[in-house]
C-alpha cells in the first residue's frame, strides 16, 4: 500500500480538541487510515509536522477563482457600480487562456494558504476543470449564468450551458470535481430561467448555487415587485433544498433564516467581500442558532483581495460579533468549524474534519512564529492569529500539493509570469 505519514505534530480533532498524534494516509484511495501515537506501518513518504498543528484542509465555499487577474483592478465601490462599471466590462474581454491562468494563480494561492477544497462560479469552466484536475484540489464548479440584458435565445443558451457543463464534468478528476448549476442571482436571472435551471439540476441530483440577499439594492426590488422576501421567492422556484447553497445571505430576516434551516439550504458567508463592498453584516450567530449550515468563502480576489481562508475566518469572527453586538458571538471554535466542516457540508463535498476513513485533505500549520506564541489556545490561534503563510504542507486526497512551502503541482513562478503577461494584454484590450 502507498502511504503517507504526517509525523510529530499536534492534531485538531472534529470536536475541536487538540492532541499529539501522527496521521497515516492511504494514498491509493486518498483517505485517512489512522490517527494516533503508535502507528506501526512504515510509510512510503513522510511529512515532518514537529512544532506544527495538523488540521483539516480549509474549504473556500464561494469563489470566482479566475478573478485573481482582476485583483486591485477596481476597488472602493459598492457592488452594483463595481460590477457594471468595472468588472463586467473587464470580464467581457477575458479569453479562455486568461481564465486558465487566473485559475492557476488562484489555485497556487489557495494551496499556499492551506485550502484544499473550493466552490467556484465562473465561465469557460472547462479551463478551470483542467486546472483543478492538474493542481490536485477538490472542487465544486459551475458556469454562472446571467440572463438580464440578453434576448430570449441567448438567455436560454446561457442557462443550457450551465446545465450542460454541470452534467458533463460531474465526477471529473477521479471524483474530486463535482458540479452545480449556477444562476448568478435572483435579480440577474429571470424567473422562468431560474425555475427551469433548478428543475433540470435537481432531476440529476445536482445542486443549485447562486448569490442571494447580498445587498439591500438586490432585496428591495424583489420585495416591491413580488410582495415576498427573496428566499421565499427562491423556495417557490425550487431553489431552496438540502443540496443547494447560497452565497452571502447578508440581508435575511427571521422568516428567511427559518426557511434556510427548515430546507437545509447552505449559506456561504463572505465577510471580507461584504465589508469591502459595504454590502452589510450577515446575522451569522442568528443563523447558527437556528441550525442553518453556514460555511465561509472569500468570494473573488477582486472584492477581498486575497483567497486566504485564515483572513476570512478572522473577519467572520470579528464582524459576527459586531453584527450580534455581542463579543461572545461567532466564537473561535465556530469560525474554525465554519471554515472547514461547515463549508464542506454547505457545498456537499467530503472533508473539513480529520477522522479515520475520511478524506485525507490536510493543512499543516507551522506554530513556530512570534504571532503564534505562546500556544495558549491553538483553536484561538487558528481563528484570530494564524495566516495563510503559516501553512507548511498541504495535502489533498492523499497527494502532497505543497511540501515545506514549495508548491509541487504547479510551477508558481511561471504561473505568476503568465498572469502578469495576461493582464498586460488584457489592459491593452479593455
Ligand atoms: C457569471 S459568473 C459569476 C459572476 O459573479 C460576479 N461576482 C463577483 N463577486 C460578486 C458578488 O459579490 N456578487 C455578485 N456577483 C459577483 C463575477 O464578477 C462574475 O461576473
Ligand atoms: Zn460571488
Amino acid at each position: 500500500m502507498d502511504t503517507l505519514r504526517i509525523e510529530g505534530g499536534q492534531v485538531l480533532r472534529p470536536d475541536m480538541t487538540v492532541e499529539r498524534a501522527d496521521v497515516l494516509v492511504d494514498r491509493d484511495d486518498g483517505t485517512i487510515l489512522d490517527i494516533g501515537t503508535d502507528l506501526d506501518a512504515d510509510a512510503s513518504e513522510t511529512l515532518d509536522a514537529d512544532g506544527c498543528l495538523v488540521m483539516p484542509g480549509l474549504v473556500n465555499a464561494h469563489c470566482h477563482v479566475s478573478m485573481t487577474l482582476l485583483r486591485g483592478y477596481a476597488d472602493d465601490k459598492e457592488l452594483d457600480a463595481w460590477l457594471r462599471e468595472d468588472i463586467w466590462p473587464a470580464e467581457a474581454a477575458l479569453t479562455a487562456d486568461d481564465i486558465r491562468v487566473g485559475a492557476e494563480l488562484g489555485l497556487v494561492e489557495m494551496i499556499r494558504s492551506g485550502t484544499t477544497t473550493f466552490a467556484d462560479m465562473y465561465f469557460d469552466v472547462p479551463e478551470i476543470v483542467d486546472a483543478v484536475e492538474n493542481a490536485g484540489l477538490r472542487a465544486r464548479l459551475g458556469h454562472g449564468s446571467v440572463t438580464i440584458g440578453k434576448d430570449n435565445d441567448d438567455a436560454w443558451d446561457d442557462i443550457e450551458e450551465s446545465i450542460e457543463i454541470a452534467r458533463e464534468f460531474d465526477g471529473a478528476a477521479d471524483g474530486r470535481i463535482r458540479t452545480a448549476v449556477m444562476p448568478h442571482s435572483l435579480t440577474t436571472v429571470g424567473e422562468e430561467y431560474l425555475r427551469e435551471a433548478a428543475a433540470e439540476a435537481h432531476e440529476d441530483d445536482i445542486p443549485v448555487h447562486y448569490h442571494a440577499n447580498e445587498t439591500t439594492d438586490e432585496v428591495d426590488p424583489i420585495v416591491e415587485e413580488r410582495d415576498e422576501r427573496p428566499l421565499s421567492y427562491a423556495k417557490d422556484l425550487g431553489m431552496l433544498t438540502e443540496r443547494d447553497f447560497i452565497a452571502h445571505g447578508v440581508h435575511v430576516d427571521d422568516e428567511e433564516i427559518a426557511l434556510l434551516a427548515e430546507t437545509g439550504t447552505g449559506v456561504v458567508h463572505c465577510p471580507a467581500s461584504n465589508m469591502k463592498l459595504a454590502s452589510g453584516m450577515a446575522p451569522v450567530q442568528d443563523m447558527l442558532d437556528a441550525g442553518v449550515t453556514v460555511g465561509i468563502g472569500t468570494d473573488g480576489a477582486a472584492s477581498n483581495n486575497d483567497l486566504d481562508m485564515f483572513d476570512e475566518m478572522r473577519d467572520a469572527a470579528m464582524i459576527g460579533k459586531l453584527a450580534a453586538d455581542d463579543a461572545s458571538a461567532v466564537a473561535a471554535e465556530d469560525v474554525v468549524r465554519m471554515g472547514t466542516a461547515g463549508s464542506a457540508e454547505a457545498i456537499g463535498l467530503p472533508g473539513g474534519a480529520l477522522e479515520v476513513g475520511g478524506v485525507a485533505d490536510i493543512a499543516v500549520v507551522d506554530l513556530d512564529a512570534p504571532h503564534l506564541t505562546p500556544a495558549n489556545d491553538l483553536v484561538s490561534h487558528l481563528a484570530y492569529a494564524a495566516r495563510g503563510s503559516d501553512v507548511r504542507h498541504t495535502v489533498c486526497d492523499g497527494q502532497v500539493l505543497m511540501r515545506d512551502r514549495e508548491v509541487l503541482t504547479l510551477d508558481q513562478a511561471a504561473v505568476m509570469q503568465r498572469a502578469r503577461d495576461a493582464v498586460a494584454a488584457l489592459r491593452d484590450r479593455i
